[in-house]
């Protein structure tokens, strides 16, 4: 049922954050910490704000609560917090959520879904919109999940692909697809009954409204649906588009914002190479390979011909090393990440462009085989700091190396130190003992 594979990094940037979320939801495999403080704006402020700490406190039905265990979650995450007993109302609220992605968002929804669905019942009853198919699916494993100890749930995909036979009736109790075909089952195809939708879901917002076309279906999905259905939508950032976008999809809703946790190099030790050629650099990154490899690496370079070049030069000095490219098609990436996640490799080449808005926060150590420059060649500054920045001050210590082959490189460089006011201090691969030192 699955479409074509679809090519990333080098198509338009609609593609690139939809493969870029998902590679996110591949890399993680934790809750991301968040000390920020959660802002919560009620529809009615005069009815008392709930936050629960237990999953206990939210009178689960015994099946959901033992598949939130099941899957390992201890208690709420801090957006769930105060998302949870919001979407668990009687009656249920409305809710538009903003948090970076991986505080939680997904398994929260789907427990508002399970929550509501009736297995007993065979016909959709909650729905959820995604950008594409791939992430339809991750949200689809968590349904599966979370939902095991359901033993009549059914899950549907709609998706492009997904043909059903004409005149047909979804018997499926919960339906995960892409805007198009979505509205296509509930008008067109009539293979869902949109009156008999509880729970609507909308999920990566800010996703969803860089794709030409998907907010105008949204909304006329979301225009079939019954006054009393739950409208939920949850997004990572929270430009004005989304903002606009929420508010039309979202009657009345309940509002809660939790901010993106900065960045900061104050744990990183940050250090530069100097060489004067491509080669040396090789032989640099050569010299320093079993003191990065204790940990798992990345390493980053300007161009997928430099990545390419680099990750077989790696190959033929007998190390095992991944390569992620922005020539891969978006399964091909997943894969490579899921094999680094696992440890199978412990050594990631990548390019800026492909990389860029992956989390790596569990990488820690970040090799800049090329140093990040914007397309007028000037310091990338934003790209330093989020390959190698760490959030919370109980980040973990990372280790940074910069390869730096001409004056000019040393130049960007030192404007990179001066941007950040933080030392880059010089190392010697030659020197055994300072290598030694700084995997310590
Ligand atoms: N309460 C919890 N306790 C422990 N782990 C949790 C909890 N809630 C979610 N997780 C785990 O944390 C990770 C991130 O959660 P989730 O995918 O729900 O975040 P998200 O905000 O939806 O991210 P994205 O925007 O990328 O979808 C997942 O691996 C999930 O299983």
């Amino acid at each position: 049922m699955g479409p074509g594979g679809r090519r990333a990094g080098s198509g338009s940037r609609v593609e690139d954050r939809a493969a870029q979320s998902l590679l996110n939801k591949l890399i993680r495999s934790n809750l991301v910490d968040n000390t920020n403080q959660v802002e919560v704006l009620q529809r009615d402020p005069n009815s008392p704000l709930y936050s629960v700490k237990s999953f206990e406190e939210l009178r689960l039905k015994p099946q959901l609560l033992q598949g939130v265990y099941a899957m390992g979650f201890n208690r709420p995450s801090k957006i769930q917090e105060n998302a949870l007993p919001l979407m668990l109302a009687e009656p249920p609220q409305n809710l538009i959520a903003q948090s970076q992605s991986g505080t939680g968002k997904t398994a929260a929804f789907v427990l508002a879904m399970l929550s509501q669905v009736e297995s007993a019942n065979k016909y959709p009853q909650c729905l959820c919109l995604s950008p594409t198919y791939e992430l339809a699916l991750q949200t689809g494993k968590v349904i599966e999940q979370m939902g095991k100890f359901y033993p009549e749930l059914k899950l549907a995909y709609a998706v492009r692909g997904n043909k059903l036979e004409r005149g047909q009736k979804i018997s499926e109790q919960i339906v995960i697809g892409t805007p198009g075909t979505v509205l296509d089952w509930c008008s067109k195809l009539k293979f869902i009954d949109p009156k008999k939708i509880k729970v609507f879901v909308l999920d990566e917002a800010d996703v969803m409204i860089a794709t030409q076309g998907h907010q105008d279906q949204s909304i006329r999905i979301q225009r079939m649906l019954p006054r009393n259905c739950q409208m939920l939508l949850f997004s990572a950032t929270f430009e004005d588009s989304v903002w606009k976008f929420a508010q039309k999809v979202v009657p009345d809703p309940n509002i809660i914002k939790l901010k993106r946790e900065e960045e900061t190099l104050d744990t990183i030790k940050q250090y530069y190479v100097l060489c004067s050629s491509r080669d040396e650099k090789f032989q640099a990154l050569c010299n320093l390979y079993g003191a990065i490899t204790i940990a798992q690496a990345m390493i980053f370079c300007h161009t997928r011909k430099t990545a390419s070049w680099l990750a077989a030069e790696l190959s033929k000095e007998g190390h095992q090393v991944a390569l992620l490219s922005g020539e891969m098609m978006v399964e091909q990436r997943a894969a490579v990440i899921e094999r680094f996640r696992e440890g199978k490799e412990k050594v990631l080449v990548t390019t800026n462009v492909c990389a860029r808005g992956i989390d790596v926060e569990q990488v820690s150590v970040v090799i800049n085989f090329d140093l990040p420059v914007d397309k007028d060649g000037n310091p990338d500054n934003e790209t330093y700091l989020h390959r190698i920045g760490r959030t919370g001050r109980f980040g973990k210590r990372g280790l940074a190396v910069n390869m730096v082959d001409s004056k000019h490189s040393m130049n960007i460089l030192n404007r990179i130190q001066e941007h950040f006011n933080k030392k880059i201090e010089r190392l010697d691969t030659d020197d055994l003992d300072e290598i030694e030192k700084i995997a310590n």
